[in-house]
């Protein structure tokens, strides 16, 4: 993408992990952004070693050349890009409130006080978190949706598969899903959730959603959303072939965030109508 106006100043938190690689690889492919920081966490190895190879309209900016555990006094940050997971999230949402940068944050996993800090953050920043950047899994949650609503009477499972490194479970999109699902049938999805089943669990209840979390290998990300009535069965599948997909939306995020009014903001924000 080419433009006349600057390059959108990035920080990226939680830059030495496998989306935070992901996040710098795909900026290298764009001329509108720059690595304006790449924050790795005090103590970490990577500190004070060399980015990899950044495009030349990231000459210069503040930060740039190495991994660092705080952007350099005076550094200039529109939009942190968080995937540090939960153990770095609420130093994200710090350094982003301190800079009167947007937040675009990806990190899975978070609790209830960690979604209200979001909340709280809006009011003063622009924000977008989404368990999934990926513009397939928006659309999906929009056809699950769909789906639930216009067969309420299917009893309906989520299933995610995802790598052995994986640190939460289910996963966020599995959630997503779950309350995009439960959105359609107008009831909350906390009364109707299970997750796994096991033993003598007797016939299965109208209306549960249920949970499945398989691990293993490097799988980066599946997700199935099954509806099943007598004698059918609608399946709603996306497969991630690549962290790359998930770097390339959080950079779609990062655009339309960057210079936008305080607010939460969604992916559907991003996807358009
Ligand atoms: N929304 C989406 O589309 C996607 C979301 N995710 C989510 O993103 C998160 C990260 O996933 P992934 O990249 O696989 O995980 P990784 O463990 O590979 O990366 C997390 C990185 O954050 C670093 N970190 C931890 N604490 C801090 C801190 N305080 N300051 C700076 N850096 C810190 C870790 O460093 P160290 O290892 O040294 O502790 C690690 O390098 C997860 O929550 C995952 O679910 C993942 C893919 C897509
Ligand atoms: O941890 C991961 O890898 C992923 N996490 C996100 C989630 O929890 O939904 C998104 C993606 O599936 C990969």
């Amino acid at each position: 993408m080419t433009t006349d106006a600057a390059p959108i100043r990035l920080a990226v938190y939680g830059a030495g992990g496998r989306m935070g690689q992901a996040v710098l690889r795909a900026a290298q492919d764009c001329a509108d952004v720059c690595i304006a920081a790449a924050l790795v966490r005090a103590g970490s190895g990577l500190a004070g070693t060399p980015l990899p190879p950044l495009p030349p309209l990231s000459a210069g900016a503040a930060g740039e050349g190495e991994f660092v555990i705080a952007p350099p006094a005076g550094t200039l940050l529109e939009v942190v890009i968080d995937f540090s997971g939960v153990q770095g999230f609420d130093a994200a949402l710090a350094l982003a409130l301190q800079h009167r940068a947007a937040l675009v944050s990806g990190t899975t996993g978070l609790d209830a006080a960690q979604h209200v800090a979001l909340d709280r953050a809006a009011e003063q920043i622009p924000v977008l978190w989404a368990s999934n950047f990926s513009l397939g899994v928006a659309l999906m949650q929009r056809f699950a949706r769909m789906a639930a609503k216009v067969l309420p009477d299917w009893d309906c499972e989520i299933v995610e598969m995802h790598h052995r490194r994986k640190r939460d479970a289910p996963s966020g999109t599995a959630l997503s899903l779950g309350e995009a699902v439960a959105q359609g049938r107008g009831v909350g999805l906390a009364e109707v959730a299970v997750h796994g089943r096991s033993g003598l669990t007797g016939a299965r209840p109208a209306g549960q959603i249920g949970f499945h979390a398989l691990r293993g290998g490097d799988v980066i990300g599946d997700h199935t959303v099954l509806f099943a009535s007598d004698d059918e069965r609608l399946e709603l599948t996306h497969r991630a072939a690549s962290r790359d997909l998930f770097a390339r939306g959080a950079l779609r995020a990062a655009r339309r965030l960057a210079r936008a009014q305080p607010g939460r903001y969604g992916m559907d924000d991003v996807l358009g109508e």
